[in-house]
């Protein structure tokens, strides 16, 4: 492989040959991509308000593609970088050639037009020299002219995470997760209050979207959120189809044991943003949601008000571990906080975790979470269900031996019916094991009856 001498000081090289592309080519998401790229914050919801600013929804679209794609390829493209450049640039020069590669190299943009378009918006940036064009111009067109194959997707994973997956799950697990997240999927799943009449809204406004079996409904281009018909209406809100399922299992048990007639009352354990308890409280349900973060709860309460159930959802600001509900619930949902391994495809920063900061977080999580359960334990529930959006065996199905040995339980184990989609996903003990490539979000789900 050929290395450039392409140092910051390096000679100026001409111009990028090919058509020139017309004034008509986002030079606008470019320009707000290389500046997102160049802060350390581009996951930030300093780069969302960026994004928003783009006037055309296809800019905004283009800019979101260009950053999230950008990051979920951060080692692949680091790697190119390596290959072709002598020196590691800072800032907005390392971000103007992730920005070049990242349109070459994953989002099909013809060479010529990449390179033309990377230049023309770096030198938008007042502080950026000459020779700093001419350098990002000289490594592109090296990149450029590559045949060398990809690096793996999984060297964009941090070697901690990829490292506790090959341990928890084998190398193959690992890839297939890797290759998921590298992946910017731009779309989205709602749960709804009523799915039929969503379903209809989004026909009559022409939303193409996809209804699971479950209920859930999959947006492939939502655009901006708060603009799909039903926002406003609070018909839906934004959950994955598998973190709706610890909701449909506890109502799947909770229908064999109450009584006909009984108002179901339950406690939604670690309840903030709320897209369980809306879920339950859909259902006529009275749920009484308990948040540690105020921040979250208020964000929660929006949610409930929204969707029009603050006369069955209920938050209240407290520690889980020593909260004490108003009334016996017949069963509770302890949705754990844990370290969010399952949810890469759309939370970036999951997939660049360090060692200390995923050990120190594992630690901490899961000693709340067994607190947690030694206080829920003694609420009077019959059933429950426990959930983790992590792919941790250590904060799943080790928390799960730990709450046996505690005593008082055993597993109401999940039958296929229940769970069409997921069949292949119930372990040997009838629980829930989901990875992000199966489909959605990862997620670790066991129900229990109290004993
Ligand atoms: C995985 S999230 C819950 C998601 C929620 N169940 C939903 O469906 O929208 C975990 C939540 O637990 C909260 N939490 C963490 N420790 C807690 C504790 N000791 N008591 C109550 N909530 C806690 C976190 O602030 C976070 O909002």
């Amino acid at each position: 492989m050929p290395t450039l001498n392409c140092s910051l000081q390096g000679p100026a090289h001409g111009p990028v040959t090919g058509p020139v592309p017309t004034s008509n080519s986002h030079s606008n998401a470019r320009q707000v991509a290389l500046k997102i790229l160049s802060t350390s914050s581009s996951t930030s919801t300093k780069s969302s308000s960026l994004i928003s600013s783009l006037q055309s929804p296809s800019d905004r679209n283009l800019c979101t593609n260009l950053v999230q794609t950008a990051n979920r390829r951060e080692g692949q493209i680091d790697d190119i970088i390596q290959r072709h450049a002598k020196k590691r640039p800072k800032k907005v020069v390392l971000a103007a050639l992730k920005l070049g590669i990242v349109q070459m190299k994953f989002l099909d943009t013809p060479p010529h037009a990449a390179i033309y378009e990377t230049l023309e918006a770096l030198k938008t940036f007042p502080s950026v020299s000459k020779p700093q064009v001419s350098f990002v111009n000289a490594v592109l067109r090296s990149a450029s002219n590559s045949t060398s194959p990809l690096s793996p997707s999984t060297s964009n994973l941090s070697p901690h995470i990829s490292s506790t997956l090959s341990s928890d799950w084998g190398s193959s697990v690992m890839s297939e997760v890797a290759e998921v997240y590298s992946l910017h999927d731009g779309g989205v799943t709602l749960s709804c209050t009523d799915v039929d009449v969503v379903g209809e809204m989004f026909r009559t406004h022409n939303v193409t979207n996809e209804i699971s079996p479950l209920g859930s409904v999959g947006v492939k281009n939502p655009g901006s959120i708060k603009k799909l018909p039903g926002f406003d209406e609070g018909l839906w809100w934004v959950q994955d189809s598998s973190a709706s399922l610890p909701a449909i299992l506890l109502k799947n048990s909770i229908e064999r044991i109450k009584k006909e007639g009984e108002t179901v009352r339950v406690v939604d354990v670690c309840s903030a943003p709320g897209g369980k308890a809306m879920q339950m409280g859909s259902w006529g349900w009275e749920v009484e949601g308990v948040e540690l973060k105020e921040k979250r709860a208020k964000r929660m309460r929006e949610n409930i008000e929204r969707t029009r159930l603050q006369n069955k959802v209920t938050v209240t600001v407290a520690d889980a571990k020593t909260f004490q509900p108003s009334l016996p619930p017949l069963g509770f949902l302890l949705d754990a906080p844990c370290t969010a391994t399952g949810t890469g495809r759309k939370n970036v920063d999951v997939m660049r975790r360090s060692e200390a900061e995923g050990k120190k977080m594992e630690e901490e999580l899961v000693n709340t979470t067994v607190g947690i359960w030694e206080n829920a334990k003694h609420w009077g529930s019959k059933v429950c269900v426990f959930s983790v959006c992590s792919l941790s065996v250590r904060e799943g199905e080790s928390q799960v031996d730990t709450f046996l040995r505690m005593g008082g339980v055993e597993i109401d184990r999940i039958m296929p019916e229940e769970v069409p989609g997921f069949e292949g996903s119930i372990d040997e003990q009838g629980r829930l094991r989901i990875f992000p490539s199966d489909r959605g979000d990862g997620f670790f789900i066991t129900r229990f009856i109290f004993v």
